[in-house]
């Protein structure tokens, strides 16, 4: 067995694990990094990078239906061959590119799964890595669904990488998978169902928007079924039969199943370190250590922390491990969080929920806009726009804001700066926006 020394090694080189290890070798830090699958993780080669190409070709599809007869004279058909040739050209170089990168700037590879021997040291393959610091950076796959027949069903990767997308598709499961997905393959002219097990999908955003979303896509041709709990899966000739509680049956060609994501664990012989975990993840203080082992460090989807597995959160919690790798002491501290789901139209959500405003009317003040006949949706002919913005009282200062618009992306973002920046509505009244444009609306909203 070859051995090692390093001052840091880093397992897992996705957007968490990659931040890590940059940031130590800047300092100067003896640093290596592990990975199992392909060199980059998550966001870039199965999540929100492709996806979003995908999102690219069904907006410009839907932008071409809406205005078809306002100019257009046909409706962009989506060439499901060209898209993925199209969004295999952002994915095919990441993997080697990512090495690279690693390996200029100092910071040494070792490809396999790598498990916990005590805790300084790490075994991948036939090597054996001794650390002064760990940091579990692992992330989290596709949880599968306890159902007979469990086989036939497909996860959010796979679909990913199909190379042909059949008549019919069904998602499993009422989450930002889900809705993207099916969002995307209605936009294919294809058959599209979701099913969920209760009657509350998307349960992190504003239930009326979320009533408000459903509608749209269900007028646009998604069907869903919620309060179905799937039972059985089989084979029905070519097809592939559900089956579930109250007399559901359905056939389709392709399943997904998109019901949460599992902290990748299995592999790291977590026991061996004397690391605890819960079904969330790797249990961290706010300084994201593990408690029994405070030089081991977990960090981005795989640890158990208050944030949520959103790409810009994973890289906070990484840069902040990084600085206590580096002599820190800083407890972990998440700003308001931005959140899309990039259907058509988006649902976007930062700060408090319309439930905590409510809950507090003393505290907060609500303001609610139908948008849908201002000048920035009429001229793309969008049938659906909202808008709640939450005040604090007494201040006036922004403390959350929930869209459901094809433009809800951008003003999040914009309602993002506001809240770090403690403005209020009427602060923008001083301030110019190019006009027209969704910031210029911003103004209207007071
Ligand atoms: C379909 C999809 C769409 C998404 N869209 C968005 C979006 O639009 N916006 C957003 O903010 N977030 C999105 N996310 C979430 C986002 O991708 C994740 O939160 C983020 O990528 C997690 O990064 P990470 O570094 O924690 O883990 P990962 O990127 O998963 O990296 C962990 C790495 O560790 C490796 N690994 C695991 N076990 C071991 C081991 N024992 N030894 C060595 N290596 C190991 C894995 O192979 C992997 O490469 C999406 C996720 C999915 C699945
Ligand atoms: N736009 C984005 O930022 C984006 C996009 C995709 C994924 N993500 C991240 O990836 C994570 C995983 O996405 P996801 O959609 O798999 O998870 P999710 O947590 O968003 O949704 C999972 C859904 O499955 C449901 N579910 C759970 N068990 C079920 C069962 N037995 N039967 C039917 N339904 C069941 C849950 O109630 C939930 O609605 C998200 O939580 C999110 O953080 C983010």
């Amino acid at each position: 067995m070859a051995k090692f020394t390093y001052d840091v090694v880093i397992i897992g080189s996705g957007a968490s694990g990659t931040t890590v290890a940059f940031e130590a070798q800047a300092a100067g830090l003896k640093v290596a990094i592990v990975e199992e699958r392909s060199w980059g993780g998550t966001c870039v080669l199965r999540g929100c990078d492709p996806k979003k190409v995908l999102v690219g070709a069904a907006e410009a599809r839907n932008l071409s239906t809406r205005l078809r007869g306002k100019g257009i004279k046909q409706a962009a058909t989506i060439s499901w061959t060209d898209l993925m040739a199209f969004k295999e050209t952002f994915v095919e170089d990441v993997p080697e590119s990512r090495l690279e990168s690693f390996q200029n700037a100092g910071i040494e590879t070792f490809f396999g799964p790598a498990s916990f021997q005590d805790v300084n040291t790490l075994q991948v393959g036939d090597d054996l890595l001794t650390a002064k610091k760990i940091v579990i950076a692992t992330g989290a796959t596709p949880s599968t669904l306890q159902v007979e027949g469990q086989e036939y069903i497909q996860t959010s990767d796979d679909f990913l990488s199909l190379e042909k997308l059949p008549d019919s598709v069904v998602f499993i499961g009422g989450g930002y998978i889900s809705f993207e997905f099916a969002s995307i393959v209605q936009a294919t002219g294809r058959e599209v169902h979701v099913i969920h097990h209760n009657s509350t999908p998307l349960k992190k955003f504003d239930p009326d928007f979320v009533a408000a979303l459903v509608s749209s896509m269900k007028e646009e041709g998604v069907h869903f079924h919620f309060d179905t709990d799937i039972t059985k899966i089989e084979k029905n000739g070519e097809k592939l039969h559900l089956q579930g509680k109250n007399g559901f049956s359905l056939n389709t060609d392709l399943i997904i199943g998109a019901t949460g994501r599992k902290p990748n664990i299995d592999h790291l012989s977590l026991e061996k370190a004397s690391i605890d975990y819960t079904k969330k993840g790797i249990v961290v203080n706010e300084k994201l250590q593990t408690p029994n082992n405070p030089h081991i460090y977990a960090c981005g989807d795989v640890a158990d922390t208050k944030g949520s597995p959103l790409t810009p959160v994973v890289s906070l919690e990484a840069a902040l491990v990084a600085k206590n790798i580096l002599g820190g002491d800083e407890k972990v501290d998440y700003p308001a969080i931005p959140s899309v789901v990039f259907t058509s139209p988006k649902l976007a959500s930062i700060g408090i929920s319309i439930e905590e405003a409510k809950a507090a009317p003393e505290k907060y003040q609500i303001k609610q806009h139908d948008t849908t006949n201002w000048y920035t949706y009429k001229r793309t002919n969008e049938s659906i726009a909202l808008a709640k913005i939450i005040e604090d009282r007494k201040t006036g200062q922004i403390k959350g804001a929930h869209f459901l618009s094809e433009e809800a992306d951008y003003m999040i973002n914009y309602i993002a700066l506001l809240i770090k920046a403690n403005l209020t509505l009427a602060d923008l009244q001083s301030v110019i926006f190019a006009y027209p444009s969704p910031a210029s609306d911003l103004t209207a909203f007071n």
